[in-house]
């Protein structure tokens, strides 16, 4: 068992009244109490009252079998800001496996946190450009482009390049800093709203710019909109972040991102340039992204996990 020091207790403790707040907030957002509308109900001789039960239970079930969708609620629209909204989700059993492992650093309280204001509009900007000069030298056939500035792989046609190999100096010295900026407060946000101390938490593969688009898939890779668990296509994935570059709505419709939770309720977040979205990685947070339907959505994706192992490293100029 690792000793968490006093101090990383009171955080975890802060960390998890704060989310427990934000549960409640959250929730009291979606199940505000109504106003009876129509007055007291009447009452009823008896055998009316039954009828009127069977009625209304027969168009329930009717419903039930008909509808069959759940409900939507959005977490955070494109033109709001949020400041650490969230929701506690019950941990799935992913990690069991893991826990004595990595203790203190898988997720023992799971859920997701959205946050506008942790990376600037400018540094979104700023990362937008990189994307968008990394994937000039190549791009899909199909909807879906990645650029790993990591491992340096980017789509080009059904297959994917190394811009690396295309370009060494595809990158400039600004560049190399801004990436590391960006990722370093996306890394030390996902360790504090989890409870982690930022030094057990590691950025692992894939750690990646997307661009979406309404193109026709030509790979499988080109499917972005499947319903999928990050840490069942990635193992060594603990927490998944995602930092949206441009606008749901403005520079793209669709493309919403959705998290499909085990009390049939939809819950989505709409892109905004510079939102930030963090999420434990296992089955709780079920999710997918809706197609887009036009314009290019782009985002980065950076991935953290708690094995040492699996860690990446971040690009920097080549020697
Ligand atoms: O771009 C997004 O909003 C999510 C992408 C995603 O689900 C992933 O990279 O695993
Ligand atoms: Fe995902």
């Amino acid at each position: 068992m690792r000793h968490i020091k006093a101090s990383e207790r009171l955080t975890e403790k802060k960390v998890e009244k704060k989310l427990h707040a934000e549960k409640k907030s959250a929730s009291q957002d979606e199940d505000k109490p109504k106003e009876p509308k129509y007055g007291p109900m009447p009452t009823l001789p008896n055998q009316r009252l039954w009828t009127r039960g069977m009625m209304v239970g027969g168009a329930l079930i009717v419903l039930m079998f008909t509808s069959g969708k759940g409900r939507e609620v959005t977490i955070a629209k494109q033109a709001e800001t949020v400041q650490h909204k969230g929701q506690h989700v019950h941990c799935s059993d992913d990690y069991t496996k893991e826990l004595q492992q990595y203790a203190g650093c898988v997720p023992e309280q799971c859920g997701r946190v959205i946050t506008d204001g942790l990376v600037s509009t400018k540094e979104a900007k700023d990362m937008l450009q990189l994307a968008k000069k990394g994937m000039a030298l190549g791009g899909s056939d199909g909807g879906a482009t990645i650029l790993d500035l990591h491992s340096g792989a980017l789509s080009k046609g059904t297959a994917f390049v190394n811009v690396y190999s295309l370009q060494p100096n595809l990158l400039t010295p600004q560049d190399y800093k801004l990436y590391k900026t960006v990722r370093t407060k996306i890394h030390h946000s996902v360790a504090h709203h989890f409870g982690v101390a930022a030094d057990l938490l590691h950025l692992t593969h894939p750690t990646f710019f997307s661009r979406l688009t309404d193109i026709e898939a030509k790979s499988p890779n080109d499917e972005y909109w499947h319903p999928h668990v990050d840490k069942e296509t990635y193992e060594a994935f603990h927490y998944t972040s995602l930092l949206y570059l441009n606008d749901f709505g403005e520079d793209f419709k669709g493309g919403r991102f959705v998290f499909v939770d085990q009390d049939h309720t939809n819950r989505t977040v709409e892109p905004k340039r510079g939102r930030v979205s963090m999420f434990t990685s296992g089955s709780e947070n079920l999710h997918y992204v809706e197609k887009v339907s036009s314009g290019e959505r782009y985002a980065l994706t950076v991935s953290f996990t708690c094995n040492i192992e699996a860690a990446i490293k971040d690009p920097a100029t080549p020697k």
